[in-house]
C-alpha cells in the first residue's frame, strides 16, 4: 500500500464538496443548454419507445403464432420490426449529435474557466504547484468530466427504458413484474457498496496521473541542464517509480471496477433462472400466454443491462464527480493576494514606502519583519546582499505576488492593497533574471505589452537602447523569429529585447533582476547603455550583479536576512568599510577592469581585508 500512495495526498488547494453541491455546480454549466438538452431529452424518449417496443411486437407475434395466425401477420411483424429499428437509429443519431454538442459545449467552457483561474492565481501558488498537475488539472480532467456527461446521458435513456419495461411487465403480469423487480434492490445495494471504493480508487488514479504530468514538465523545462550534467539516468530513475506508480494505481482502479460486474451478472443470472422456471410453468399450466412469456424472457434481458449499466456507471459516475471536484478546486482555490478596494491608478510617481512590513514564505518562517523602508519617487536604488537575504522579496511584494501578513506597503502615499490591480500591475515594469521571450518575432516580443503599439514605435524603443545596433546583428533585424523560449537567441540579446519591452509598456517602476550570466563585453556596455536609457525618470529598484549598476545607483541597499544593515552610494559605502566592502569584495571586485587576481580588496571592518 506505502508505494502505491506515496505522494498521492490531496494539494493544498483541494477541498471537498458535497454530491449535491457538486451537481449543482455541475448543472450551472449545464443551464444555457436547456433547448439543446431538451431536444436529447426528446430523442432519448423516443429511442428508449422503439426499445421497448421491440419485444412487445415479437411478443404479440409469438401469441398469434400460438393461436396459429402467424401467416396473416408475418409481413406487419417484419414490417413493423425494421420500420422500429429505422426509427430507433434516426432518434439514436440525432440523440449523439446533440448530445455530443452538449458536452462538447460543456467542456469548453468549464475548461476556459480552469484556465482563467490558472491565470489569475498568485506566484505563489505557482511556487507551490508543480505545472504538470495544473495542466493536468486543465486537460484530462475535464475529459474525465466530459465522460461523465456522455454517461449520464446514456444512463438517461437506460432509465426510460427500464420505466417503459417496468410498465409493461406489471400491464401484462402482476406476479411476474414482481418477482423481477424483487432482484433490482439487491444489485443497487451491490451498486451503492462500490460507490465509496470507487470513488477512492479514480481520485488515487487521477492524482497519480498529475504526478506524472508534474515529472515530465519538470523533466521537459530542464532537460538541457539534465543533459548537460549527464543526468539522464536519474531523470529516468525518478521517472520509473512514478510512472510505475500510476501503473499500479491504474491497476487496481481497473480490479476494482471490473471485480462488480461479474457479481452483477450473477445475480441477474439468477433472476432469470427463477423468472423461466416459474414463467414457464405458468405457460404449461395455461395461465400465461406463450407470447407473455417470451416478452418476459426478453424484457428480462433488457431490463438487467441498463440496471447492471446504471449500477456500474455510479463508479464512472463517481469518477467525473471526482475530476470535477478536481476542477472546481483549482477555480475556487482562494487567492493569497487580497485587494481591499480597485481604485483607479492614474500616472504614479514612484513612490515606495514599506512600513513596518512582515512577510514570510510560510507564515511561521517570516522573511522580512517590521521592515521600512522608503524609495523616492525617481530614484535608483540597487539592492545588495548575500543570498537568501531578500532581495527578490522586496521586488515581489512591490510587484504584489506576493501578500504580506503586517504593515503595510505605499506607493505614492496610498496602500497598494486599495489599487486596481491590474491598472497597478501596468505600471510595474518587472524584468526577472533570465527575460522570458514568447513565441515568435523579436518585434512581437517588443510589442507584448501593449499590443496596439506601432511598427513605428516598437522600432523606436528597439532603436532606443543601446542605439539599435544590436538589432544589426539579428538575422532578420525585428522580423527574427526568437524560437521557443527565445532560445534562437543569445542571452545578452533576450536582455536587450526585454529592455525594448520596458520601453513599449512605459511604466512609471521598474523592478529588475539583473542576470548574473556575463555575456561579452561589447553586449554588457549595450545593457548598460540600455538600462540608462530605461530607468531614466522612473524608479528603479535592482538587484544588482553588475559592478557599472552599483556604481551609479543613487542608493545602495545592504540586505542581511531581511533586515537592511547599511545603506547609502558606492563610494560612501566603500569608504565607511562596513559589509558593504564584504559584499564588493566577494561579489562586485573582480568585475573591475583593472582586477588582477588577488587584487582590489577594500579594508572592511569585519575582515579587515586589504
Ligand atoms: N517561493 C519561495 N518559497 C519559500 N521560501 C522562499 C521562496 N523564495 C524565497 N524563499 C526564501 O526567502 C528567503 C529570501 O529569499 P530571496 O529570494 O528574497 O533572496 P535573495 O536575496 O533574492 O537571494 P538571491 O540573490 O539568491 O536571489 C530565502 O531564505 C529563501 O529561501
Amino acid at each position: 500500500m506505502g508505494f502505491i500512495l506515496n505522494g498521492l495526498d490531496v494539494d493544498e488547494y483541494d477541498r471537498s464538496y458535497r454530491d449535491g453541491e457538486l451537481l449543482q455546480r455541475i448543472l450551472g454549466y449545464f443551464r444555457p443548454k436547456l433547448p439543446a438538452m431538451l431536444l436529447v431529452a426528446g430523442m432519448i424518449v423516443l429511442h428508449s419507445l422503439t426499445q421497448a417496443a421491440v419485444p412487445l411486437m415479437i411478443s404479440w407475434g409469438v401469441d398469434r403464432m400460438e393461436a396459429g395466425s402467424i401467416a396473416d401477420v408475418g409481413w406487419l411483424l417484419t414490417g413493423g420490426i425494421l420500420a422500429i429499428g429505422v426509427l430507433g437509429w434516426v432518434f439514436n443519431f440525432f440523440r449523439q449529435w446533440f448530445s455530443a454538442k452538449v458536452t462538447g459545449d460543456v467542456v469548453l467552457d468549464l475548461r476556459r474557466d480552469a484556465f482563467d483561474a490558472v491565470l489569475e492565481r498568485d506566484m505563489s501558488f505557482y511556487d507551490e504547484q508543480p505545472s504538470g498537475k495544473i495542466v493536468s488539472r486543465v486537460t484530462s480532467d475535464t475529459d474525465e468530466f466530459a465522460n461523465v456527461v456522455s454517461l449520464t446521458m446514456n444512463l438517461l435513456s437506460q432509465v426510460l427504458l427500464v420505466g417503459f419495461i417496468t410498465g409493461l411487465l406489471f400491464f401484462r403480469n402482476v406476479e411476474l413484474a414482481l418477482l423481477t423487480l424483487a432482484v433490482s434492490p439487491v444489485v443497487i445495494g451491490l451498486a451503492l457498496l462500490f460507490r465509496k471504493v470507487a470513488r477512492r480508487n479514480t481520485v488515487r488514479a487521477q492524482r497519480s496521473l498529475a504526478r506524472v504530468n508534474a515529472n515530465l514538465q519538470e523533466t521537459m523545462g530542464g532537460i538541457s541542464v539534465a543533459k548537460s550534467f549527464r543526468q539522464e539516468q536519474t531523470v529516468y530513475s525518478e521517472f520509473r517509480p512514478i510512472n510505475q506508480q500510476s501503473y499500479a494505481v491504474t491497476l487496481r482502479q481497473g480490479f476494482v471496477f471490473s471485480g462488480i460486474f461479474p457479481v452483477l451478472f450473477l445475480v441477474a443470472g439468477l433472476a432469470t433462472v427463477l423468472l423461466v422456471q416459474v414463467g414457464g410453468s405458468s405457460v404449461l399450466g395455461g395461465t400465461l400466454s406463450a407470447g407473455d412469456w417470451y416478452l418476459f424472457l426478453q424484457a428480462v434481458a433488457l431490463f438487467w443491462l441498463p440496471l447492471t449499466s446504471i449500477a456500474a456507471f455510479w463508479s464512472q459516475f463517481q469518477q467525473g464527480l471526482a475530476a470535477s471536484e478536481r476542477v472546481f478546486s483549482l477555480i475556487d482555490a482562494t487567492p493569497r493576494v487580497t485587494q481591499t478596494d480597485a481604485q483607479p491608478v492614474d500616472r504614479l510617481a514612484g513612490r515606495i514606502e514599506f512600513r513596518n512590513l512582515t512577510f514570510g514564505y510560510e507564515p511561521s518562517t517570516p522573511v522580512l519583519r517590521s521592515f521600512d523602508l522608503t524609495i523616492e519617487a525617481g530614484e535608483t536604488v540597487a539592492l545588495v546582499g548575500h543570498t537568501g537575504a531578500g532581495k527578490s522579496t522586496l521586488s515581489k511584494l512591490i510587484t504584489r505576488f506576493y501578500e504580506f501578513s503586517g504593515g503595510s506597503l505605499l506607493v505614492d502615499g496610498r496602500d497598494v492593497r486599495t489599487f486596481d490591480l491590474g491598472e497597478y500591475r501596468r505600471q510595474i515594469g518587472a524584468v526577472p533574471q533570465q527575460p522570458f521571450l514568447f513565441s515568435g518575432t523579436v518585434a512581437d516580443n517588443i510589442r507584448y505589452p501593449r499590443a496596439d503599439a506601432t511598427d513605428s514605435e516598437v522600432r523606436t524603443a528597439a532603436l532606443q537602447v543601446a542605439g539599435g545596433d544590436w538589432i544589426d546583428a539579428l538575422p532578420d533585424g525585428l522580423d527574427t523569429d526568437v524560437g521557443e523560449f527565445g532560445r534562437a537567441l543569445s542571452t545578452g540579446q533576450r536582455q536587450l529585447v526585454a529592455l525594448a519591452r520596458l520601453l513599449v509598456q512605459d511604466p512609471a517602476i521598474v523592478v529588475l533582476d539583473e542576470a548574473t550570466a556575463s555575456v561579452d563585453p561589447l553586449t554588457e556596455a549595450q545593457i548598460s547603455e540600455g538600462l540608462d536609457v530605461v530607468l531614466a525618470g522612473r524608479t528603479s529598484i535592482v538587484i544588482a550583479h553588475r559592478l557599472s549598476t552599483i556604481e551609479h545607483v543613487d542608493r545602495i541597499i545592504v540586505l542581511d536576512h531581511g533586515r537592511i544593515i547599511e545603506e547609502g552610494d558606492h563610494a560612501s559605502l566603500l569608504r565607511a568599510g562596513g559589509h558593504y566592502c564584504d559584499v564588493y569584495n566577494t561579489y562586485f571586485r573582480h568585475q573591475s577592469p583593472h582586477y588582477q587576481p588577488g587584487s582590489g580588496f577594500v579594508p572592511s571592518a569585519t575582515t579587515g581585508s586589504s
